[in-house]
């Protein structure tokens, strides 16, 4: 006897929305990145590790939903030497770390709404999704809290952005309005082996406007997480936006983005104008 018994404990048919497939069927052809493949032992004999990968199954079906779970966006900005070298501006002594609200969330299908006298740019990012709980951690232990990652959009208001300067005044509205942030799917921590080389990139209505590895980031990713963690807890399902490359530029309405991440995930979505 193998797995069956463990969905009354766990109830993790529900967490991961198995679908109408019996679970008997689910033993068979397991994928590298399918839960299921985690049971293929025998758990009277390994209970200690039958518990452990009930825990594992359960922390990954939490984070495949991390933009309904999650509790914070954290972003970076001027975190590229290509946009640093773009706009002309010396590189951060420190990471330069901004939040955005999980109301900002948007998934494929939902359209990205831009105000009719504003102006508000792309801006294409690894999104590191955390794992485990994470508190003034070091750099070397950084990438043991990552749970997985997207690909995702730090849509910004440069109208917003500019006024708030104007005032000496937070960058609040120009980074977390409604739809400000169109994420993928979760993607596994293991398709993933290094997240400072990745390839990135953005079309605008066909056009390619931003291509660049992550491995231009001024700040790596763990030095990112460690930084942030000495300020704020980092929760599983909490998403790190890492930056964007060179390129960034406006929106129009009826425009189309694309973008994508090594060949791993495309996503796709348009614009609609809204009143200012
Ligand atoms: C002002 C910005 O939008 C900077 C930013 O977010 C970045 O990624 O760089």
């Amino acid at each position: 006897m193998l797995f069956l018994t463990y969905s009354s404990h766990c109830n993790y048919r529900t967490l991961f929305a198995a679908g109408s497939r019996s679970r008997r069927k689910q033993t068979t052809h397991a994928s590298q990145d399918d839960p299921k493949h985690l049971f293929s032992f025998d758990k009277k004999k390994n209970p200690v590790m039958a518990s452990s990968l009930v825990s594992k199954m359960a922390s990954r079906a939490h984070l495949s939903n991390f933009s309904e779970v999650g509790r914070k966006i954290v972003g970076a900005a001027l975190n590229y030497k290509s946009l640093a070298h773009d706009l002309k501006v010396p590189h951060p002594a420190k990471p330069i770390i901004f939040l955005k609200a999980t109301s900002s969330y948007i998934n494929v299908g939902q359209v990205i709404e831009v105000p009719k006298a504003e102006t508000v740019n792309y801006e294409v990012e690894l999104g590191v999704v955390i794992g485990k709980k994470c508190k003034r951690i070091s750099e070397a232990n950084a990438l043991d809290y990552i749970g997985g990652y997207c690909l995702a959009l730090d849509m910004t208001n440069v109208t917003q952005i500019g006024n708030a300067k104007k005032m000496s005044a937070p960058w609040d509205l120009g980074k977390t309005f409604d739809t400000a942030c169109p994420v993928s799917k979760f993607i596994p921590k293991e398709s993933i082996k290094n997240p400072d080389d990745v390839k990135l990139w953005l079309k605008l209505n066909g056009n390619v406007k931003q291509e660049e590895s992550t491995s231009d980031m001024i700040f790596s990713t763990s030095q990112l997480i460690s930084y942030v963690s000495q300020f704020m807890t980092l929760e599983p399902g909490d998403l790190l936006l890492t930056g964007s490359p060179s390129g960034v530029g406006p929106v129009r309405p009826n425009d189309v983005l694309e973008c994508g991440l090594n060949d791993l995930v495309t996503m796709t979505f348009s614009v609609r104008a809204v009143e200012s």
